[in-house]
């Protein structure tokens, strides 16, 4: 067979492998590069310095997205950047910021699968799933986040925030400073446990001991970028789908098949019982359809001894609101994966910025006591009440939103800031820089809870507090997250008054995952209220 690449070595004399080798590495060369000049060519600013390969995926390793803003300063509302070989469209303006999440939803219905690979059981997870499938599961759900289910909630959670609050005196007796993040962690596994599954695993006294703790954190450790799914998906992000055909995904699969596995007993325990809990897992039983259940699909174990107890709740089903036992897994693990951090993130920065202003503390702790005066006790009511408390919360999550980004992919050839953007293209929204963003909120380093009071509701922007996202794909786990962050901070502030230690600082460092967690931790003590 004629060989081209052997001719041109007989040719010039070199080793035959020599043309080969040059070949490939003109190839790769090509292949990494093949998007250097996609911006350009679009005729839109864009982040400079972009490798081969890497793009300016380096910066985002060193630095997170902790300094978007200065991008923004520099390129603008509308720019585009490279994560690996992927072009992304950033949109810095809460006006494009509406267009996208809201005016144009129905060509950005669908987040993008972050180029990696996922685990069989993690696939019908609500955060990846696409359009019609999504909308389905995103019913159910939204109906298991509703106010009514919210308030016969709040024993359980309060439940949990008693033993979170009782984890501090141990700190107080020893007069020893504590970790902010790691005991808000254990609180909202607490929650996450007992809200989701109906199962107590009292994290807050026992620091994790628990079976399905300890896999649920296994998950969180392969979220790094020092995983070699994760590094490969990145680079090549078309290397995604071969690793899911062999089942390889980023989340350990030991632990996956663990929790898996924890969930298809605890659904068959359930299919045992008469009376109905106050969970979700027992919210998405009930919607449970074994008519959606794909035969091929072996990636979980399908319980077949439900039936029983299907045919019982068929009575109370919206015949529209229906999940197949995969659905019911992969979001039940993703209720873990979207509110154990993030809302431990949100109650530790609260934490701290109480301990650091201790006016604004004093003036939080007095509104609980008078609030709760009236009430008699903590209820949904009262926790609604408390208008100081939510001012609060959303200036905590402003100055250091969890997600400090999010993204849309493009479904449908649409023109947004005078770029048509085409169908697969990706958009990033940069949460952390617009909430940092001084046109939106002036001195936006100062701490104001003052920001999101009533009288000065005129003077925010709209779609400019992104916390939760925007639109119909925003975050449907909000009331919880709000919820359990207010009764657990709320319960900790009537005991204890908050105060920094000796190794606080006054501004820690975020780390570079995209998180806006302290890299060294939150460090306070607390001193008695009574
Ligand atoms: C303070 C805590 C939390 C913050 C700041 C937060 C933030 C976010 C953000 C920014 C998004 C993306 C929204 C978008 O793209 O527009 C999101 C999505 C999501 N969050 Fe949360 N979240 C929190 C807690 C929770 C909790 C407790 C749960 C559930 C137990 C949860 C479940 C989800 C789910 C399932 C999605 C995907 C929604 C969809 O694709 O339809 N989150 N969250």
């Amino acid at each position: 067979m004629f060989n081209p690449l052997a001719l041109v070595a007989d040719l010039f004399g070199l080793p035959t492998w020599l043309p080969t080798i040059v070949a490939l590495a003109v190839f790769l060369y090509w292949y990494g590069a093949r998007k250097l000049d996609f911006f350009k060519n679009r005729g839109a600013p864009y982040v400079e310095g972009a490798l081969p390969f890497a793009g300016n995926f380096l910066n985002v390793v060193r630095h997170g997205f902790t300094d978007d803003l200065q991008r923004i300063n520099k390129y603008g509302r509308m720019f585009g950047e490279l994560h690996g070989s992927v072009p992304i469209w950033v949109i810095a303006d809460p006006e494009l910021v509406r267009e996208v999440g809201i005016k144009e939803f129905s060509s950005f219905t669908n987040r993008r699968k972050a180029g990696f690979a996922f685990n069989p059981e993690f696939k019908k997870a609500l955060h990846l799933v696409e359009d019609s499938e999504w909308k389905g599961i995103r019913n159910v759900m939204t109906h298991g986040f509703s106010s009514a289910k919210m308030k016969r909630m709040v024993p359980l959670i309060q439940h949990c925030a008693d033993e979170f609050a009782d984890s501090f005196q141990q700190y107080l007796d020893q007069n020893k400073e504590f970790e902010a993040k790691e005991l808000c962690g254990n609180f909202t596994m607490d929650v996450i446990a007992t809200t989701q599954f109906g199962i107590e695993v009292s994290s807050s006294k026992e620091a994790g001991n628990h079976e399905l703790i300890k896999h649920v954190k296994l998950l969180f450790a392969s979220l790094s970028i020092k995983n070699p799914v994760i590094m490969l998906t990145l680079f090549i992000p078309s290397t995604a789908s071969l690793l899911e055909r062999f089942g390889i995904g980023v989340f350990n699969s030991r632990a996956m098949s663990f929790i898996s596995n924890y969930i298809n007993r605890l659904c068959q325990l359930r299919s045992q019982k008469t009376e109905k809990p106050v969970n979700f897992l027992e919210l998405m039983l009930s919607a449970y359809d074994e008519d959606l259940d794909d035969p091929k699909d072996t990636s979980i174990s399908v319980i077949d001894d439900t039936t029983e107890y299907i045919n019982k709740v068929k009575d109370w089903r919206n015949g529209k609101k229906t999940l197949s036992m995969h659905e019911i897994i992969s979001n039940s693990i993703l209720f873990f994966i979207a509110g154990y951090d993030t809302t431990s993130t949100a109650m530790c920065w609260m934490f701290h910025e109480l301990a650091h202003n201790p006016d604004i503390q004093e003036n939080l702790y007095q509104e609980i006591e008078e609030t709760i005066a009236q009430y008699g006790s903590l209820t949904y009511d009262a926790v609604a009440s408390m208008k100081y408390l939510d001012q609060v919360f959303c200036e905590t999550t402003r100055m250091y939103p969890p997600a400090q980004r999010t993204d849309r992919i493009c479904t449908e050839d649409c023109k947004i800031g005078g770029h048509l953007i085409r169908k697969g293209e990706i958009l990033n929204i940069p949460i952390y820089g617009i909430h940092m963003n001084p046109d939106y909120w002036p001195e936006p380093e100062e701490f104001r809870p003052e920001r999101f009071a009533k009288e000065n509701a005129g003077d925010i922007v709209p779609y400019s507090y992104l916390a939760f996202g925007v639109g119909p794909r925003g975050c449907v786990g909000q009331r919880l997250a709000v919820l359990e962050s207010k009764i657990g901070v709320v319960t900790a502030l009537r005991r204890f008054r908050f105060v920094p230690s000796e190794n606080a600082e006054r501004h820690p460092k975020f780390n570079t995952l995209g998180t806006c967690s302290a890299i060294n931790g939150i460090h306070l003590r607390v001193e008695s209220r009574s």
